[in-house]
C-alpha cells in the first residue's frame, strides 16, 4: 500500500513532485485493493467490523469491490490492524512511521537512500490520517507541554518513545530487532544511545507475518513517499527544525530505567534530569488577587492575613453599627467596635453625696459613705509619656521613614489595646499612648499634581510659602487612636473599613469600589472632627497638613492660592498624605463674596485636587474637608466628597467619657449620681464644650483653696454651667440631621 496522497504535496517541490505523481496516488486506492465488485451488502457495514468501519469507508466507496472481497479484505485488515487499531496511541507506528513517515532525519536522508522500515509503513499510512488516536497522524503532538517525567513524558510522546532505548525490552522478539537494525535505532544519525531496542513492549503484540509489506522501492526512489507531516513541529524528535529533541545525547544524564532520553524542552537544560521544565505560571493580576494569596508582600512579610471585610456588604454593616449605636454599645465586650469605644469608665466618684464637697446640689446622703476622691491615676505605660512628648513634642524626629506597606515587618495596624480612652492631654504630651504604630513620614515620592520631586525645588513654589507650609500647616501633634475620639462608633468603623484599611491594603480591595479619598466631616463645631481626621492620619501612618479655610482666607489671604497649590505639592511629596481643610465651607461657598474672584479661583482648584486625588490611582493622598455649617455648600462641592458623615454632638455615653476624662486632669469630687446628672444636664454638648465645661468648673475652685484641697466638685459646674452653653441649638442639630439624610452617607 501506498500512503494517503492527500498530505504528501507539500514538499513537492523538495520532492520533486509532479501531476504525474498525482495521477498515480490518486489511482492509489484501486490499485492497492485491488477491488472488482461494486456490491456490498450493509450488513457487512454494519455487522463484520462495526468498529472499524469508518476507517475502511474508503473501501466500500469504491464500486468496483465485492462484498465477499470486501469482507475478506475487512477481516485481513481487521487482523492485520487490530494491534494497531487497539493499541494506546503512543505505540503505533513510532517506528511504523519511521523514517518512511518522517521523513529525512535530521534533513540528512536522501532521497534515493532505502529507508529501512521496522515492520513496514504499508498499514501506517491508510491509518494514519483515520486513527483518532494518533496525534501525530493529527498533528496533535503537544511540543510546547513538556513530559512532566521521564518515564511519563516519554510513555506520552510516540516520538520520544521511539527515541527510547528500553532496557526492559532489550530482545524485541516481534520486529524489535528488525527495528533495531534497520529503523531509526540504527541511523547513522544516531549515537549509540539511541540504538538497540527503542520500541516498547506493545509492539510484541503484533506479529510480523500480520504486517504489511513495505512500501515499494520504486515509491522510496521516486520520491513520492513524503512525510505525511508537513509541519516540523508535529516531528519534534526527527525534524532537521525541531528544536526539541536536537541535542546531543551525551548532554543528558541517563534515565535510569530508560537509557538515554531526550529532554523534555530545551528550556529544561538547566534542570536536573527526569525533571520537567517548569512552565510558566503567569501570576494573576492583583486585580484577581484573593487577600491571602501569598504573593503579597505583607503576607510574605510573614503578617497573619487580615481578614478584610468584604467591600460591598455597606448596608449590612450600617445595620450592625446601627444596632450598636442603638443599644449603646452594650455588647461591646463581644463586638467588633469594642476597639472604636471608650471602655465603661468605672466612676472615680463613689457615692459620697454627703455634703463633703461643697456645693453639693443633691444634698447628703446618709447611706453613702463618703470616699475621698483620688485623681485619675495615670495609664500603665505614663512612663514613656515624657519619651513619647519627646519623641512628638519639638524634639527632632529621628525616624522619617515610611511604614513599608505591604513588604516590611512594620506592623499593619498599631498594636493598641483600644480598650483605654487615652486622650491628648492638655500639654501635648501622651499618658497611655502606645507610640505611633510606625515612622509617621514617607521617603519623597514622585509627587503627583504635576509636581517634581521633592528634591527639585520646584519653580513655581516660593520658597516662603514652602516654609510656611512646613510649619505652620504640617501638624506634628501627637497620633490619636480610635479610642481617644469618644463615641462616633459606626463613623469611625466605616471609615476605617471603607478608607484605612484599603489604603494600607490596596490589594486587596480593588475592582470597582475603589476606596474613597476625599471626606466630608460635617457636624457642629467641637464635636470632634478634626480629631477624627488626625486620628484617620494616624492610623494611616501619613503626613498630616492642616490648613484652615477661613484663615487661608483672611490671615493668608495674599497668598492664598499659592499656599493651596503648596499644600498639596508637598502633600504629594510626602505621601501617604492626608489634607485636611477645615471650614471647607469657606472655600467652597456656594455664592461668591465681595472676593468673589479669589475664591471662585480657589474653589475651583480646589475642586480640581479633590477630583485629582478621587481619581488618580497613583498616590496615596487623602483630603478630608470639615464643617460646621454644610448647607452654604453647593451641591457640586460636598459632592466632590466621596462619603460625608454626619459627626454629631456625643450621646451620654460619650458625654460621660469625655467628662470623666477631662476631670481626671484634674481634682474632683462627684458621685455616680452626679456625674449622671452631668451627663444628662449637657445633652447636646459638643466634646469640646464637655471639655470648657470641665475647665470652668475647675477654675472655679482655684480662686478658693488649691485645687488639690479643694476638688472641683458639682456645685462648681452648676457655676460652670452658666458660662459654658452648647452652641448648637436643637433646631440646628435637626438641620444637621436632615442634611444628613439628604446628603449623608449612611454607615
Ligand atoms: N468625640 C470626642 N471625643 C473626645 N474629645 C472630643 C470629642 N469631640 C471633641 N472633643 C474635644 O474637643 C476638642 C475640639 O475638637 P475638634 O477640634 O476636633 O472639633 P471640631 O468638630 O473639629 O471643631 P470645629 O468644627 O470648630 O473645627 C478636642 O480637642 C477634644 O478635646
Amino acid at each position: 500500500a501506498r500512503g494517503p496522497p492527500a498530505v504528501w504535496g507539500l514538499e513537492q517541490e523538495e520532492m520533486h513532485w509532479s501531476p504525474e505523481h498525482a495521477q498515480s496516488l490518486n489511482q492509489w486506492p484501486e490499485q492497492h485493493l485491488d477491488v472488482s465488485s461494486t456490491t456490498s451488502s450493509p450488513a457487512h457495514k454494519s455487522e463484520l467490523y462495526p468498529s472499524t468501519r469508518q476507517r475502511f469507508n474508503y473501501a466500500w466507496a469504491n464500486d468496483d469491490i465485492s462484498a465477499l472481497t470486501a469482507s475478506n479484505l475487512l477481516k485481513r485488515y481487521a487482523e492485520k490492524y487490530s494491534g494497531v487499531l487497539d493499541a494506546p496511541y503512543e505505540r503505533p507506528a513510532l517506528s511504523g512511521y519511521g523514517d518512511g513517515a518522517f521523513g529525512p532525519v535530521n534533513g540528512q536522508k536522501g532521497d534515493g537512500e532505502s529507508w529501512p522500515v521496522a515492520h513496514g509503513s504499508d498499514g501506517a499510512y491508510p491509518l494514519t490520517p483515520l486513527h483518532d488516536g494518533l496525534p501525530s497522524a493529527k498533528g496533535v503532538v503537544p511540543p510546547a507541554v513538556p513530559p512532566t517525567g521521564g518515564a511519563i513524558g516519554l510513555g506520552g510522546s510516540p516520538v520520544v518513545s521511539t527515541n527510547l532505548a528500553d532496557p526492559m525490552y532489550p530482545g524485541n522478539s516481534c520486529g524489535g530487532a528488525a527495528a533495531g537494525s534497520s529503523g531509526l535505532g540504527s541511523s547513522q544519525e544516531y549515537p549509540s544511545g539511541y540504538g538497540g531496542t527503542y520500541l516498547p513492549s506493545g509492539y510484541c503484540t503484533q506479529p510480523t507475518a500480520a504486517l504489511p509489506p513495505p512500501h515499494p522501492p520504486a515509491l522510496h526512489g521516486s520520491g513520492l513517499l513524503q512525510p505525511p507531516h508537513p509541519s516540523p513541529a508535529l516531528v519534534p524528535g526527527y525534524g532537521s527544525s525541531g528544536p526539541m529533541y536536537n541535542y546531543a545525547t551525551g548532554s543528558y544524564p541517563p534515565q535510569p530505567g530508560y537509557g538515554t532520553i531526550h529532554p523534555p524542552h530545551p528550556s529544561a537544560s538547566y534542570l536536573p534530569s527526569g525533571i520537567a521544565a517548569p512552565t510558566p505560571i503567569p501570576a494573576p493580576p492583583p486585580a484577581t488577587r484573593p487577600p491571602g494569596v501569598p504573593s503579597y508582600g505583607y503576607q510574605g512579610a510573614g503578617l497573619a492575613p487580615l481578614a478584610v471585610p468584604p467591600l460591598g456588604t455597606e448596608a449590612a454593616g450600617a445595620l450592625k453599627r446601627k444596632a450598636f449605636d442603638i443599644s449603646g454599645g452594650e455588647d461591646e465586650g463581644e463586638g467588633r467596635y469594642r476597639k472604636y469605644s471608650y471602655e465603661q469608665p468605672k466612676s472615680p466618684y463613689p457615692m459620697s453625696d454627703n455634703g463633703e464637697c461643697r456645693g453639693n446640689g443633691f444634698g447628703g446622703s446618709a447611706e453613702s459613705p463618703q470616699v475621698a476622691f483620688k485623681p485619675g491615676k495615670r495609664p500603665a505605660g505614663a512612663g514613656n509619656a515624657e519619651e513619647h512628648a519627646g519623641k512628638y513634642g519639638g524634639q527632632p524626629m529621628k525616624s522619617m521613614v515610611s511604614p513599608p506597606y505591604g513588604a516590611g515587618d512594620a506592623p499593619l495596624r498599631p498594636a493598641e489595646p483600644f480598650e483605654k480612652f487615652s486622650p491628648p492631654l492638655a500639654n501635648g504630651e501622651r499618658a497611655a499612648e502606645p507610640g505611633p504604630p510606625f515612622p509617621l513620614r514617607l521617603p519623597p515620592k514622585a509627587p503627583v499634581f504635576g509636581s517634581p520631586p521633592v528634591e527639585e525645588q520646584p519653580k513655581n513654589v516660593d520658597p516662603l510659602v514652602l516654609e510656611l507650609v512646613n510649619t505652620k500647616i504640617v501638624e506634628r501633634g501627637p497620633p490619636v487612636q480610635w479610642t481617644d475620639v469618644a463615641g462616633q462608633v459606626s463613623v469611625k468603623a466605616t471609615i476605617e473599613e471603607e478608607l484605612v484599611w484599603p489604603i494600607l491594603r490596596p490589594g486587596a480591595y480593588t475592582g470597582a469600589n475603589r476606596p474613597p479619598r476625599t471626606i466630608l466631616l460635617f457636624g457642629p463645631r467641637g464635636t470632634g472632627k478634626t480629631l477624627l481626621s488626625r486620628c484617620i492620619s494616624t492610623q494611616l501612618g501619613s503626613t498630616l497638613l492642616k490648613l484652615s479655610g477661613t484663615t487661608l482666607l483672611s490671615t493668608w489671604k495674599a497668598e492664598a492660592e499659592k499656599i493651596l497649590q503648596t499644600v498639596f505639592f508637598v502633600a504629594s511629596c510626602r505621601q501617604p498624605a492626608v489634607v485636611l481643610i477645615t471650614e471647607a465651607e469657606s472655600l467652597l461657598v456656594a455664592r461668591a463674596g465681595e472676593d468673589g474672584s479669589q475664591v471662585s479661583k480657589l474653589k475651583s482648584q480646589l475642586l480640581s485636587y479633590l477630583d485629582n486625588v478621587a481619581t488618580s490611582s497613583e498616590q496615596n493622598v487623602v483630603i478630608i474637608g470639615t464643617t460646621s455649617r454644610p448647607g452654604s455648600m453647593d451641591e457640586a462641592s460636598h459632592r466632590r466628597f466621596a462619603k460625608r458623615f454626619y459627626i454629631s454632638p456625643p450621646d451620654s455615653m460619650a458625654r460621660r467619657q469625655i467628662l470623666h476624662h477631662a476631670l481626671a486632669q484634674q481634682s474632683s469630687c462627684l458621685s455616680e449620681r452626679e456625674m449622671a446628672s452631668l451627663v444628662q444636664h449637657t445633652e447636646s454638648f459638643s466634646g469640646s464644650e464637655l471639655v470648657q465645661l470641665c475647665q470652668h468648673a475647675g477654675a472655679t475652685t482655684l480662686h478658693g483653696l488649691p485645687a488639690q484641697i479643694q476638688p472641683t466638685s458639682y456645685q462648681d459646674f452648676e457655676k460652670a454651667f452658666c458660662k459654658v452653653r452648647p452652641a448648637a441649638s436643637q433646631k440646628e442639630l435637626d438641620l444637621f440631621l436632615e442634611w444628613d439624610k439628604l446628603y449623608g452617607t449612611q454607615h
